[in-house]
């Protein structure tokens, strides 16, 4: 017995096979292009998401030695796309979740955040799909027409592939995903109309929410050979949650890829924040959210991409930590990744990277142990608004980490000191298509329930904290000073 995964990710789309035990048995993936049409926006050809979601799905699917008896779909969330309803054409690109080109509309709406926050947990900043989506009804020659004529639909990757995978079957996506619109109610549980109102969105267009363990449809026969069931849907943020088994309150999880992404359950509490974090689901069972507490950092793993695709100084991603391990002592570098502005606790759109304290002697390792450092010293700042905010609940314990930052042994090791606690990588490092993977498990009935899943989590590694508080103290206060040069 197998379970399918499918994680579409915002630089590449993984498709994996798991056993029970949550040990992999097969992964294939497909990195697809990054379009930047202007500074500051981000498309992907949702088209071609696809095409490489059939490539690698094929892929795994060929490795399967045992019967696949669940799919579950996790994605990078707020990118959106919208479609024709009657072709499954998208009417333009995906405008991702990193595109900052909504910023001025978003400022324009400033009054109404408390409300929009009030209701959705979220705070009013381009990162969201809602002001995208009005901006692709703005700007796609017809397309208001369209959508208010009910032709048209939109989603989140999640809700795209499932269009797709179903034969154009089933427009639903899942709580988790619905929690990163903008346009739905955390506490209500269903679609807002205040918000829809405000954003000015046709309610043909959304898609059905369920539960992120639900029976979602089945894939078309036509594409894989069988009709392997959908039992399971999530954001990957969300998605990694459950992969790193954080069912409790107080358990927090950082997952680093192209950004860094904080998560604290919190039960059944939707906890107002007062740091500038998000309040979202973590997941949903039985039409019972668990609300989780949310620190969204934009560029993290983005910036070893950028020293590798935007100034070629190095050939891969290993590199960087090459670089990292070899550099001498600290000359006082920083680069702050504000390619897309700045996420919490800064929350600042127009905020663009720097990089400070370059002289004559700087070298190639100065600036990729920067790249590196700045990974930690943003979850530093994320633990800190996380720790003011939850009073100490989630103070001591030790952070889950896991993304393809974890590669980074170097890294790892700074976290720890940074951070001053131990930092926990856990043996799947595919955490986000693991979590994905459990939640269809879930659906299936393969696993009886959450204690069930918590039981397969196993630890690869701990990295525990060595540096003097003294140099700690002083490293990150030339994180903070650098980080002031870049807030509009
Ligand atoms: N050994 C490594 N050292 C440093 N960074 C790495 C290493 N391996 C991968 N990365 C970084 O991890 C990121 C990819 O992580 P991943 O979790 O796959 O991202 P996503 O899901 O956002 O597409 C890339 O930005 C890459 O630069
Ligand atoms: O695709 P990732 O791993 O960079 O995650 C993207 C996040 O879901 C954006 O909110």
């Amino acid at each position: 017995m197998l379970l399918l995964s499918i994680d579409q990710g915002t630089t590449s789309t993984r498709a994996m096979l798991f056993d029970r035990d949550g040990r992999v048995r097969a992964a294939a993936q497909q990195e697809h292009q990054q379009i930047y049409p202007a500074p500051g926006e981000i498309e992907h050809d949702a088209d071609e998401i696809w095409t490489r979601t059939l490539a690698v799905t094929r892929a795994a699917l060929a490795q399967a030695d045992a019967p696949v008896v669940a799919l579950g779909i996790t994605n990078q969330r707020e990118t959106v796309v919208i479609w024709d309803a009657r072709t499954g054409a998208p009417i333009a690109n995906a405008i991702v979740w990193q595109d900052r080109r909504t910023a001025d509309f978003c400022a324009g709406l400033k009054a109404h955040e408390a409300e929009v926050t009030a209701r959705t947990g979220l705070l009013l900043d381009p990162y969201f799909s809602a002001s995208k989506i009005v901006w692709l009804l703005d700007h796609v020659p017809g397309a208001r027409g369209r959508a208010e004529r009910g032709e048209l639909r939109m989603g989140t990757m999640d809700c795209f592939l499932l269009w797709r995978l179903t034969g154009g079957r089933v427009h639903a996506t899942d709580a988790t995903n619905a929690s990163r619109t903008m346009l739905y109610n955390i506490h209500d549980g269903r679609w807002d109309d205040w918000l829809l109102d405000l954003f000015g969105v046709p309610k043909s267009l959304l898609p059905e929410v369920r539960d992120s363990v639900a029976a979602f449809g089945v894939t078309d026969p036509a594409l894989f050979g069988q009709a392997i069931p959908i039992t399971g849907i999530a954001g990957d943020q969300q998605a990694a949650t459950v992969g790193q088994a954080c069912f409790a309150p107080g358990m927090v999880k950082c997952t680093h890829g192209t950004g860094s992404f904080l998560m604290l359950n919190t039960g059944a509490r939707a906890v107002p924040s007062q740091h500038h974090l998000l309040t979202t689901i973590a997941y949903q069972f039985d039409g019972k959210p668990t609300y989780a507490l949310e620190g969204s950092v934009f560029s993290a793993g983005v910036s070893i991409k950028w020293l590798r695709d935007g100034l070629g100084l190095i050939g891969s991603a290993a590199e960087a930590d090459a670089l990292a391990e070899r550099a001498g002592p600290h000359k006082g570098v920083y680069l702050v990744p504000a390619f897309s502005g700045l996420g919490a606790p800064y929350w600042d759109a127009a905020a663009r990277g720097v990089i400070c304290g370059l002289t004559a002697g700087s070298d190639a390792g100065d600036l990729a142990r920067a790249a590196l450092e700045a990974v930690a010293y943003q979850t530093r700042d994320l633990v800190a608004a996380m720790t003011a905010e939850f009073a100490g609940d989630a103070g001591a314990s030790v952070l889950r980490v896991d993304g393809g930052l974890t590669n980074s042994r170097w890294l790892m090791r700074f976290m720890a000191d940074m951070l001053g606690r131990p930092v926990d990588v856990p043996d799947v490092a595919e955490t986000t298509a693991l979590g994905a993977a459990f939640l269809a498990g879930l659906g299936a009935g393969v696993y009886d329930g959450l204690d069930d899943i918590a039981a397969h989590w196993r630890r690869a590694a701990r990295y525990e904290p060595t540096m003097p508080e003294p140099e700690r103290r002083a490293l990150y206060a030339g994180w903070q000073a650098a980080v002031r040069r870049t807030l509009g």
